[in-house]
């Protein structure tokens, strides 16, 4: 898929009345690897869940592929995250009553179409092959997150956003789950916003932008 995924124009985030930033302004192509990094507190979660339409933001507009989520009501909004959007979060969040075929899976059945050979494909992809019937309490942290790689994945959405994701590893197992978040991601053609502190994490990325109260800048 080619264009873009994401156009952020003037964006502003407040949470009553204190500011947290604005003229955020962010161009993602399709394909493309951006990391955002940042002091902490900065608001980079803040920034994040705006860009998936969790959050409201105060200022400015999100369009994903042409799409403006302002203008789309509750429903609407989780209509488009389940159609177009993958996130992943530095605690995984993965299901415990559900084996790890069917967490990998839930984002299918939402669509009701679920798909049992896509769940076998991305499990390969992530290197869990073999472990579909297994329980989250039996998988290492690293396979956790490998799990929660292949749910954002699994519906082939446009837009991956990645929240800390490896901020809950050591570094041999960051760099694995690294390894597999990029790829899948650019074999995908999806457009991947990391949030991070990691400095191995960013240098990955095609762009890393540095954001402060006053908007995005380049790191
Ligand atoms: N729901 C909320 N209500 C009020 N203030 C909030 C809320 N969520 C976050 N904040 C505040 O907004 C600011 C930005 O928080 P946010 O978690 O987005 O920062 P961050 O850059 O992701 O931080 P970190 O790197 O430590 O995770 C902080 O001052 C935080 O206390």
């Amino acid at each position: 898929m080619n264009g873009t995924a994401l156009d952020v124009q003037g964006l502003g985030k407040r949470y009553g009345h204190t500011p947290v930033f604005s003229g955020v302004d962010l161009t993602v192509a399709s394909g493309e690897f951006v990391a955002i990094v940042g002091e902490s507190g900065v608001g980079k979660s803040s920034l994040l869940n705006c860009l998936a339409a969790l959050d409201d933001w105060s200022e400015g507009r999100i369009l994903h592929q042409g799409v403006d989520l302002g203008t789309l009501d509750e429903a609407q909004r989780a209509h488009w995250r389940r159609q177009h959007l993958g996130f992943v979060f530095q605690a995984f969040h993965v299901l415990p009553h559900l084996d790890v075929a069917q967490n990998i899976g839930l984002p299918l059945l939402l669509l009701g179409q679920p798909d049992t050979a896509r769940v076998e494909q991305m499990l390969q992809a992530v290197g869990l092959d073999g472990l579909g019937a297994r329980l989250p309490a039996e998988l290492s942290g690293g396979q956790l997150q490998r799990v929660a790689i292949a749910r954002a994945l699994v519906h082939r959405p446009g837009l991956l956003l990645a929240d800390e994701p490896t901020g809950n590893l050591d570094p041999a197992t960051a760099k694995q789950v690294m390894d597999v978040l990029q790829q899948q991601a650019s074999d995908s053609g999806a457009a991947l916003v990391l949030v991070t502190h990691s400095r191995a994490a960013a240098a990955r990325a095609q762009r890393v932008l540095h954001l402060t109260a006053t908007g995005l800048h380049s790191a």
